[in-house]
């Protein structure tokens, strides 16, 4: 064994570093919407951008299942596709996640489209997909092992979005309710895939590297909702505050 090499639990250490220092539980607007402090409109953009990261899921699933050789990976992979899409329309999170964006009152068609998400939610979804197809799969991997982090977020949120807004109903956020248990499954398998792949010290730094991307890939979602939302300069074709519930409200 190479002298360098870190052990199984030195590189889970590592990793859950990466997280403890970069994960977006610690960005401002998620500190902002899980505290109540985020308008009626930023909760709406929050959950409109956010559908497409919940869209793009499965596609990048469907990358790193093709590349795997393994057909034990393959049937463990593959679950997280039928999490996502279900086995029939309606069912799976991204049914769920429309539910969502349904109850803040926000028209399907325009969430589904993109049209009204910001540009840079639009580059970091893509660059999620390249990266999981262009990388080493073991990188791919390890790119979705934010879901080590998940669970407490989502308690936090959803907890903070429960008590804060009294449009939010346990309904509303029924997305959530199955997430920390899959998310522990995946991550689980995740880190022991990454741990047996990477053979070499330079592999084990491009899993704990792949992991910073995906980390800085969230964060720069939040950062574009900052952006837009908070200092209020959204990008022209953007969903505006007149998109959502105020307008509904006047009308
Ligand atoms: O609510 C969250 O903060 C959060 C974070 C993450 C994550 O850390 O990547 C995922 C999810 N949710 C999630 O719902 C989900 O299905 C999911 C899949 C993945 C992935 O990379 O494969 N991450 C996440």
């Amino acid at each position: 064994m190479p002298a360098d090499l870190l052990s199984a639990s030195e590189l889970e250490a590592r990793l859950r570093d990466v997280g403890a220092r970069r994960y977006h539980s610690l960005h401002p607007f998620q500190i902002r919407l899980q505290s109540g402090q985020c308008s009626r409109t930023e909760v709406e953009a929050w959950a409109l951008n956010r559908y497409l990261y919940q869209a793009c899921i499965p596609q990048k699933d469907a990358h790193i299942l093709a590349r795997m050789e393994n057909a034990d990976d393959r049937r463990a992979w593959r679950q997280r596709i039928v999490d996502h899409d279900g086995e029939h329309e309606g069912e799976g999170g991204i049914a769920k996640w429309l539910k969502l964006t349904d109850d803040l009152g926000l028209d399907r068609a325009t969430v589904t489209s993109g049209r009204l998400a910001l540009p840079a939610t639009k580059f970091a979804v893509t660059s999620y997909l390249c990266f999981v197809r262009d990388r080493p799969l073991t990188e791919a991997v390890a790119s979705s092992l934010t879901e080590l982090f998940s669970p407490s977020v989502i308690k936090v949120r959803s907890e903070g979005m429960l008590a804060n807004y009294d449009y939010v109903t346990p309904e509303t956020l029924a997305y959530f309710n199955k997430r920390p248990v899959q998310a522990k499954r995946d991550s689980d398998f995740a880190l022991a895939y990454v741990t047996e792949h990477a053979k070499t010290r330079a592999e084990q730094d491009a899993v704990i590297a792949a992991l910073e991307f995906k980390c800085s890939m969230l964060w720069t979602m939040l950062d574009a909702l900052e952006h837009g939302y908070i200092y209020a300069k959204p990008w022209p074709d953007a969903f505006h505050a007149e998109d959502g519930a105020a307008k509904q409200a006047a009308e």
